[in-house]
């Protein structure tokens, strides 16, 4: 025997109470025997009580009463054959005829007892469960619609009655024999006291009186029926990837329900669990899924933990003092005192030292809590013992709930590193020695991106979601784009990394999406649905997001986006660039950015600002924290240079050339940057800090390749013509090196502290002397590869190797 219950959202519309026959019609195919509980039609119990107290005031409900007849109405003429309906509606008038005269009463009276309330509500299930009972006639002849109010008998606590369970258990039993030919439908949420005076079960009364009813016939199973899956890892309104629990303990499920999962009320399980009757969660809008299966032992699941729930608005209240040392029964003293004022505590923790106790409690008790604190212990304030009590406001309750936990060393740790690893500071902490259940207290501000870092980290498979927002939409940005759009799936099967690019911006324009922008589409997107781009809009909004694993990429070679990185990191975003104007521009900027980076425990990369995406900067900290010296660098690392000393031979004219390495993607936005030698420059610089060196633009000695007029022209337009009239210039040099059997390169050294970029000419004995394409190559010459140094050789400008060497840091961050 199942008993199945139906809430309020079940009973909603026609369409609604439609669905429940046909689940009822299926178990009956099947063979299943089963009592339906029902509770009002929803929103009913609302109205009730909104009409019983404004009646009270003296306003009239006449024309809600209408209302609520005319829905009743509404579904008999819907789903019952006009041959029946007559004395269904008949049924239903008489009862909105007494409510009516209830309500008018309590008009006339202007006095709402307690009492009078339960009455007044008890119609709404009354209503509902005798209407259900009256459509299912038709197809289960032997419904027999039951009033609760006559079998379940309780207390006069009326609004939340206690029920008599003795005697309760025994009119059901007998009701129940004398009627087991029959298909029960019983009103919810209604009983009465011994003198029969109607009262109502409180909050989660249905599934009360679903409960009661179940252990009173020992009856197999309780299924509750709603409008979601059922219990849930975590609130899916703000976590977009919480998934239905398949099993969870009546523990686990009570936790759970405590924080947040509305979908059962705790206290209506009692009767049930003490019975071990499993009780099922199941969606009337999804009847094939299994749903929740709630009972006392469960199989274990892979997850280390079964949800996470939260409670949002808290206040934390410390009270601290030598005079709580050791002094047996304060605590029992300060929490007594509270429980009488009814002030509810949420969570307490006390430090060992015995010199705090920090307890939460809801915001409306702070001023209660305070004034009751200071009068009870006035003598104790006054002379130091105590001092006066501190609250901390707008936090909230964070858990993460489980018995696998038990015994199961790391959770915890996983559990805070997930919140310091995205800034969020926890206020306090408290875990029971049951160890199914770890609060923290932590900033309102931040429950959003708690729950889906801590959701992450447990229920993903280890998936990590990487929220970016990229700056520079060019040549990289937009093959990044490409990249990440190509290889996504890869990424999520094989390294459970999943890459939501969030929001895009170029220097025209903006467009942020929570959800993630379809990288098929950025392009349009940008363009229709974008604004204006400000990076203080952009950056503030990234802020205000405040998603977790937030990534910050710069695609672009502006001078404003870096200044944008320091506040980034202080909010706990880190930040991949190829631009490397932060990283060349003062020393005290470098390294105040990577201390910020490094003190809030995000990542700065920016491996693509040396040798595009050759691992040039990685391996030169790999050498240096592994403890090697690096006794000297050599290096060309200006791709377009080096493709223009490639290609500059035989007829071809140095402009052209110049000219094919923009086309390729080789140069900066603008070539100058890359043909005067300044490109190269900051890469030198950017080497050189990395040993260690305080190195400034003007510690580099840079040696010239572009005649003056070159350099000087006002546009790269100018800059190419002036390319071309400066051609003698340039084939005089490339002569000479021909004579010679000699290549031009553009050669980097960093030796004693000292760094030089100069152009040289160099025979086929040196290992420069090969070098195709974009080439760019690195010598490391240090304590353990002296005789041979370490060489890294490949193309080290273009989209492509730039973009992958961007996409590799994205996927490096949060990796440690
Ligand atoms: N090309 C290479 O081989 C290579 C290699 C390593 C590093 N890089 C670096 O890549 C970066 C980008 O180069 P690119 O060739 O893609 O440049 P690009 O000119 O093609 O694109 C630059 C993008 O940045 C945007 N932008 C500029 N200023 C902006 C601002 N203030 N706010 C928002 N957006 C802004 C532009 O709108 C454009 O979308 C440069 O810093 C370059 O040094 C390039
Ligand atoms: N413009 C750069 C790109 C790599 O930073 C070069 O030519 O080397
Ligand atoms: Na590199």
């Amino acid at each position: 025997m199942k008993v199945v219950k139906f809430g309020g959202t079940s009973m909603e519309s026609s369409q609604s109470i439609r669905r429940i026959i046909d689940i009822l019609q299926h178990k009956y195919s099947q063979g299943e025997k089963f009592i339906v509980v029902s509770s009002a039609m929803s929103g009913v119990t609302n109205l009730l009580t909104q009409l019983s107290e404004q009646a009270a005031t003296g306003i009239n409900f006449k024309d809600e009463l209408k209302e609520l007849e005319k829905r009743h109405f509404t579904v008999i003429k819907d789903l019952i054959e006009v041959k029946y309906q007559n004395p269904v509606l008949t049924q239903i008038k008489i009862y909105i005829n007494e409510l009516e005269d209830l309500l008018q009463a309590v008009l006339n009276l202007k006095e709402l007892s307690l009492q009078s309330k339960d009455f007044i509500l008890s119609y709404g299930e009354k209503c509902s469960t005798f209407l259900l009972s009256q459509i299912a006639k038709q197809y289960f002849p032997n419904s027999l619609f039951v009033d609760t109010s006559t079998l379940i008998k309780t207390d006069d606590y009326f609004g939340n009655a206690k029920v008599e369970f003795l005697e309760t258990e025994k009119l059901i039993q007998k009701f129940y024999t004398n009627n087991k030919d029959k298909i029960l439908f019983a009103t919810g949420f209604i009983a009465s006291t011994k003198d029969n005076r109607i009262t109502t079960l409180g909050r989660g009364g249905s599934d009360y009186t679903a409960a009661i009813l179940a252990a009173s016939i020992d009856a197999d199973e309780i299924e509750l029926w709603s409008d979601v899956d059922g219990m849930l890892t975590a609130d899916p309104k703000i976590v977009k990837k919480a998934f239905p629990l398949a099993e969870v303990s009546y523990t686990e499920a009570m936790e759970l329900s405590y924080f947040g999962a509305k979908v059962i009320y705790p206290p209506a399980m009692i009767p049930a669990i003490s019975k071990k009757i499993p009780i099922t969660l199941k969606n009337t809008f999804n009847v094939d899924f299994k749903g929740t299966q709630i009972k006392e032992t469960v199989q274990k699941n892979s997850y280390p933990i079964k949800g996470i729930s939260s409670i949002d608005h808290v206040s934390l209240v410390n009270v601290t003092g030598s005079g709580m040392i050791g002094k047996v029964g304060f605590s029992g003293k300060l929490f007594s005192l509270l429980a009488r004022e009814n002030i509810n505590v949420i969570l307490i923790t006390q430090s060992s030292s015995e010199h705090s106790i920090t307890f939460a409690i809801e915001p409306q008790d702070i001023s209660k809590a305070k004034e009751v604190f200071n009068r009870e212990f006035e003598l104790e304030i006054e002379t130091h013992k105590l001092n006066p009590l501190t609250v901390e406001e707008n936090l909230s309750i964070l858990a993460i709930v489980g018995e696998n936990m038990k015994q199961t060393p790391g959770i915890s740790g996983k559990f805070f590193h997930a919140l310091g690893r995205n800034g969020i500071n926890i206020h306090a902490i408290a875990q029971g020695s049951s160890e199914y259940n770890i609060s923290v207290i932590i900033k309102n501000k931040n429950i959003s991106k708690a729950l889906n870092a801590v959701h992450d980290i447990f229920f993903i498979e280890l998936t990590k979601t990487l929220h970016v927002f990229n700056v520079g939409t060019g040549n990289i940005g937009s093959t990044l784009f490409k990249q990440i759009e190509k290889q996504s799936k890869y990424l999520r099967e094989n390294n459970d990394i999943e890459v939501k690019i969030v929001g895009i911006s170029n220097s025209r324009k903006m467009f942020i999406n929570e959800d993630g922008i379809d990288l098929e589409n950025w392009k349009n997107i940008l363009e229709e649905s974008g604004e204006k781009a400000t990076l203080e809009k952009f950056t503030e909004k990234i802020k205000q997001l405040n998603l977790s694993n937030c990534v910050f990429i710069d695609n672009t070679a502006s001078p404003e986006t870096s200044k944008f990185y320091q506040q980034l990191f202080q909010s706990n975003v880190s930040v991949v660039t190829c631009n490397k104007i932060a990283n060349s521009s003062s020393f005290d900027e470098y390294n105040l950015l990577r201390n910020t980076a490094r003190k809030r425990g995000v990542d700065f990369f920016y491996e693509t600002n040396v040798g595009a995406g050759l691992p040039i900067i990685r391996t030169l900290k790999d050498l240096m924290t592994s403890g090697d010296q690096i006794i000297k660098i050599e290096a060309i690392l200006s791709g377009t240079i080096s493709y223009i000393f490639n290609n500059f031979k035989g007829d071809a004219t140095f402009h052209d050339v110049v000219k094919k390495a923009q086309e390729l993607g080789f140069t900066e936005p603008d070539p100058r940057d890359d043909l005067s030698g300044k490109d190269f420059m900051r890469k030198m610089m950017i080497l050189s800090r990395e040993l260690g060196n305080p190195t400034e633009e003007k510690d580099i000695k840079l040696g010239e390749i572009l005649p003056e007029s070159c350099i000087k022209a006002p546009t790269v337009e100018v800059f190419y013509e002036e390319l071309k009239k400066s051609e003698d210039y340039f084939n005089q040099i490339k002569k000479q090196a021909e004579n010679n059997n000699q290549v031009l390169r553009y050669i980097g050294k960093l030796e004693n502290g000292e760094a030089t970029v100069r152009l040289e000419m160099v025979d086929c004995n040196h290992p420069f002397y090969n070098l195709t394409g974009s080439d760019n190559i690195i010598s490391f010459t240090t304590e353990r590869y002296k005789s041979n140094p370490l060489v890294i050789k490949g193309p080290g400008a273009g989209a492509e190797v730039t973009a992958a060497g961007v996409f590799a840091d994205l996927i490096n961050v949060g990796a440690n």
